[in-house]
């Protein structure tokens, strides 16, 4: 069983919001960033992977079993970090831990302490008068300490100092290394996806845009520039999201439908992750 996780058309409607027919998969050994604007879909998609919502239809299966009726054996093996710190607020990093380490089957207390040595906090310190950033090392340090074989992160970047940031990065690369492992993390820091990620999900306003391979997104699209002159001759339904100023125009396509008819009179470029968002935010201005 290599499927670590499968989200199966997955539907849940809220007053204002629709997640709608949302799937993609994830393999062991592989680490799948999830990008998308702010309100597109991504904490109500993690929330429903870790059965903290239920969903209107569809399916979603951890580690093979529905992630309903198998949730206490299923998080026994997930790490989880989420956006807001879901533990006790009042009490100390160490007194958390020793009420919420036994709950898994495989809490090892010497590598959460090895962790807080490593992240530089203090057992002691009570979780309210933490900085966000600390938090989420202490987050980091807990999912890190029960030998899980999924980490299921939203934005766990977000707040760190740029530092720790790259010490994280590190950390999970480490973590990766026996290829038993996977992640899956949100983050608005595309640039971290970029280092460290097998595959990009890309949510839009509730929908998939996209789940593919970091190759198959660099072979898949181009950026293109030149002058506005050129723009009558090129198919508009060709084009991704297209920017317009007075020296020119930058537009992202795909690379197989653009088969550039323009040769040097036009500047090809390979979008990175942030790029590519910007793009697909302004497709419905083509
Ligand atoms: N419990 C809820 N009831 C009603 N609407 C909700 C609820 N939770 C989320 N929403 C709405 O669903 C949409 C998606 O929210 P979600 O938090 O999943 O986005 P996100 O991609 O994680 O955004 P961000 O990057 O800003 O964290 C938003 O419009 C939000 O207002």
């Amino acid at each position: 069983m290599n499927t670590i996780l499968n989200v199966k058309n997955v539907t849940k409607q809220f007053k204002d919001f629709t997640l709608d027919d949302v799937s993609f998969s994830l393999d062991r050994g592989y680490v799948m960033g999830f990008i998308g604007a702010n309100g597109a879909g991504k904490t109500t998609t993690i929330k429903l992977i870790m059965n903290l919502l239920k969903s209107d239809s569809g399916d979603i299966e951890v580690f093979g079993y529905n992630n309903k009726n198998n949730e206490k054996l299923i998080k026994d093996r997930i790490g989880f970090i989420y956006d807001e710190c879901y533990y006790f607020d009042h009490l100390s990093i160490i007194d958390n831990a020793k009420i919420l380490g036994p709950f898994y089957s495989q809490w090892n207390k010497e590598l959460f302490l090895d962790y807080l040595k490593r992240f530089e906090l203090k057992p002691k310190q009570k979780l309210k008068k933490l900085s966000k950033g600390m938090k989420t090392k202490f987050q980091i340090a807990f999912a890190l300490s029960h030998n899980a074989e999924l980490l299921v992160m939203d934005e766990p970047t977000a707040g760190l100092d740029p530092v720790f940031r790259r010490e994280f990065l590190d950390l999970l690369y480490d973590i990766m290394e026996d290829e038993q492992k996977s992640i899956f993390f949100s983050s608005h820091i595309t640039s971290d996806l970029d280092r460290i990620a097998d595959y990009i999900t890309f949510i839009s306003d509730g929908k998939i845009v996209f789940s593919k391979s970091m190759e198959s997104i660099k072979d898949s699209y181009i950026i293109v520039k030149g002058n506005n002159e050129l723009l009558d001759s090129i198919q508009k339904d060709r084009l991704i999201g297209l920017k317009k100023s007075p020296f020119g125009f930058e537009a992202l396509t795909s690379n197989e439908l653009f088969n550039n008819p323009f040769g040097d009179s036009v500047v090809i470029e390979k979008p990175n992750l942030e790029e590519l968002m910007f793009y697909y935010k302004l497709q419905k201005e083509v």
